[in-house]
C-alpha cells in the first residue's frame, strides 16, 4: 500500500543534489514555494518568520488550496451532496470554510456536531455517522434538525425511531452498507469487508432486513438512501467502482422487494493523497467521472432513476494543505547504525507512522544545507521507542540543533488523532493566505493540561493552599 507498510531497508549515507531541489508538487500544499535561501514559503509567509511567531511545532495550515480542494469536490459532484468528513480535522474556522464553499458536513459524534452547531452550521447540510451514536447524541442530532442521519445497526434503528417519535418528528436516514469490497488499504482502515463493525452485510442480507426494519417505521424515519463507506487512503477506482455497482444492485432489490425507488446513494469518503514523492493520487475529477458514469450505466440497466451522488472527502480536501512544522533539538549518529534526528513533536501530533506504518517524507526548510544527504530518522520527544515521526528521510549531512524540518501532508488525522501524551499541550494550527497568518486553534498550554486535574490539596503533604495552582504551573 503506497505510503504506508514496514519502512524499507535503512541505509546510512547518500548523495542527493538537492540543494535547491523543486517541492514535490503532489506532497505539499499548493502555495508552498522555496526562497532562494533555502527557507520554505506558505501563503506567501516564510516559515523561519512563523516558527518565530507562533513557536514549534506548528501545523501550518494553506486556507486557499483547502478551498481550492472544496471547490474541486463541489464541482465533481455538481447535482450532488459533498460532505466534508469532519474526523480529518475540524475547527470553527473550517466548518466555515465548508459552508461558505457550499458544502456540508459529516460529523460522527456530539463533539464534532457541537463544532458545526457553534458556527451556525446549515443543520439540513449536516450528516450524521457512527457505529454506537448515544441516546444523547441521537437526541441532540433529532432536536438540532441534523439534515440526515446514518443507521449503523438494528438496535439504533429502533432507538433512532422511539427518538423522533418522542420529538413529533420525521427523520432523514440512510442506511450504512458494507459491499463486500475490499479496499487496498491498512487492515485499520478498511471497512467495506465483511468481518468489521460498521453497517450492514449486504451478502448476508442484514442491509436488506435493515431496510425493510426503517420501513416499518415509516412514521418516524424516513428512508432516503443507502451508504457504502470502502475505507481511506485508496489510490485505485476498482474498488469505488465495485462498491458503486453493488449499492445500485441493492437500490435494485430495494425496489423489487420493497416497492420504493430510494432517491439517494452515499459512496463515502476514502481517496487517497501523496504522503511521499511515490505516491499518484487519483484526480477528485478521475473519481467524480467513474462514480456517475457507474451509476448512471447501472441504472439505465436496471430501469432505475438516477440517484442524488454523494460523498464524504475527508482526508483528499484536507491532508495536502497542511504542514507540520518541527524544531530540530538534538542529532544523534549511532556508526554502523543509523541517525537520530529528534524534534520538538512526534507521536503526540503524528500517531500515524507508529498506527498505521505510515510514510512521510520531511524536508530542511529553514536553510539549504549541506549537498550530501544522510538517510535519517525523524524522531520525536516522547518517552517511547515508537515515536518515530517519519522512517529514512533524506536530510541534508549537516542538519543541525535549531534546524526547522518540516512534514508535509499532515492535514488529515493528524491534529484531530493528536495526544497529551508524556502532558504535551498539542500543537496549533495556523491558517495562512496571502500573506496573513491566523490561528484557528491556539497551543495548548500547560495550564490547559493542569485545569482538568481533579485535587483537593495543593501540595505533596496533604496541606490546602500550599502548592502551586493550575495557573501557576509553567511560569
Ligand atoms: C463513514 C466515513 N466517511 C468518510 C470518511 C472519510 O474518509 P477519508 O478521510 O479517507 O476521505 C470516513 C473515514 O474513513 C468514514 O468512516
Ligand atoms: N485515521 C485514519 C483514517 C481513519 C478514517 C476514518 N474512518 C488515518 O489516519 O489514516
Amino acid at each position: 500500500m503506497p505510503s504506508d507498510g514496514p519502512p524499507a531497508a535503512r541505509g546510512s549515507a547518500i548523495a542527493r543534489p538537492s540543494v535547491g531541489a523543486p517541492l514535490e508538487e503532489q506532497v505539499w500544499p499548493a502555495t508552498a514555494t522555496l526562497d532562494d535561501d533555502g527557507v520554505l514559503r506558505l501563503g506567501g509567509l516564510r516559515v523561519d518568520e512563523l516558527a518565530d511567531r507562533f513557536g514549534t511545532p506548528t501545523f501550518l495550515l494553506d486556507e486557499d488550496d483547502f478551498r481550492a480542494r472544496a471547490r474541486a469536490w463541489r464541482a465533481g459532484f455538481p447535482d450532488g451532496d459533498v460532505y466534508y468528513a469532519g474526523k480529518a480535522f475540524l475547527c470553527r474556522a473550517v466548518a466555515r470554510w465548508v459552508a461558505q464553499e457550499g458544502l456540508s458536513l459529516d460529523v460522527c459524534t456530539g463533539g464534532e456536531l457541537a463544532v458545526a452547531a457553534s458556527v451556525g452550521f446549515p443543520p439540513e447540510r449536516l450528516l450524521f455517522h457512527g457505529n454506537n451514536k448515544s441516546v444523547e447524541e441521537l437526541s441532540r442530532a433529532v432536536a438540532h434538525g441534523v439534515g440526515r442521519i446514518v443507521l449503523d445497526s438494528f438496535v439504533e434503528i429502533d432507538r433512532l425511531a422511539g427518538i423522533a417519535r418522542a420529538a413529533g418528528i420525521r427523520q432523514r436516514v440512510l442506511i450504512r452498507v458494507t459491499p463486500g469490497v475490499e479496499a487496498h488499504t491498512h487492515e485499520y482502515i478498511a471497512t467495506g469487508q465483511e468481518d468489521q463493525k460498521f453497517g450492514f452485510s449486504l451478502a448476508s442480507g442484514a442491509a436488506t432486513a435493515a431496510v425493510g426494519q426503517v420501513l416499518g417505521a415509516a412514521d418516524a424515519l424516513e428512508l432516503v438512501g443507502l451508504h457504502a463507506h470502502i475505507g481511506s487512503q485508496i489510490f485505485d477506482t476498482a474498488g469505488f467502482g465495485l462498491a458503486a455497482h453493488r449499492m445500485v444492485g441493492l437500490l435494485v432489490t430495494v425496489r423489487d422487494e420493497h416497492g420504493v425507488e430510494l432517491p439517494e446513494l452515499d459512496l463515502g469518503g476514502g481517496l487517497g493523497i501523496a504522503y511521499t514523492g511515490e505516491d499518484a493520487p487519483l484526480a477528485v475529477e478521475e473519481v467524480a467521472d467513474r462514480l456517475h458514469t457507474i451509476v448512471g450505466k447501472e441504472c439505465a440497466g436496471a430501469g432505475l432513476a438516477v440517484p442524488r451522488l454523494a460523498v464524504e472527502p475527508g482526508r483528499a480536501m484536507v491532508g495536502p494543505t497542511t504542514v507540520t512544522l518541527y524544531r530540530v533539538g538534538t542529532v544523534k549518529e549511532l556508526p554502523g547504525l543509523r541517525t537520530y534526528v529528534s524534534v520538538d513533536g512526534g507521536m503526540s501530533d503524528n500517531i500515524r507512522t507508529a498506527l498505521y506504518d505510515a510514510r512521510y517524507t520531511a524536508r530542511l526548510v529553514s536553510r539549504p544545507g549541506s549537498a550530501e544527504h544522510h538517510v535519517v530518522t525523524l524522531v520525536g520527544r516522547h518517552c517511547e521507542s515508537g515515536d518515530v515521526v517519519a522512517h529514512d528521510v533524506p536530510l541534508p549531512a549537516d542538519v543541525a540543533p535549531g534546524d526547522l524540518v518540516a512534514v508535509p501532508a499532515t492535514g488529515a488525522y493528524h491534529r484531530s488523532m493528536a495526544s497529551n501524551y508524556n502532558h504535551v499541550g498539542r500543537p496549533p494550527v495556523v491558517a495562512v493566505r496571502a500573506g496573513a497568518a491566523r490561528v484557528i486553534v491556539r497551543r495548548e498550554t500547560e495550564d490547559d493540561l493542569l485545569r482538568l486535574d481533579v485535587d483537593d490539596v495543593d501540595d505533596v503533604d496533604g496541606a490546602a493552599g500550599e502548592g502551586s495552582k493550575p495557573g501557576e504551573a509553567g511560569r
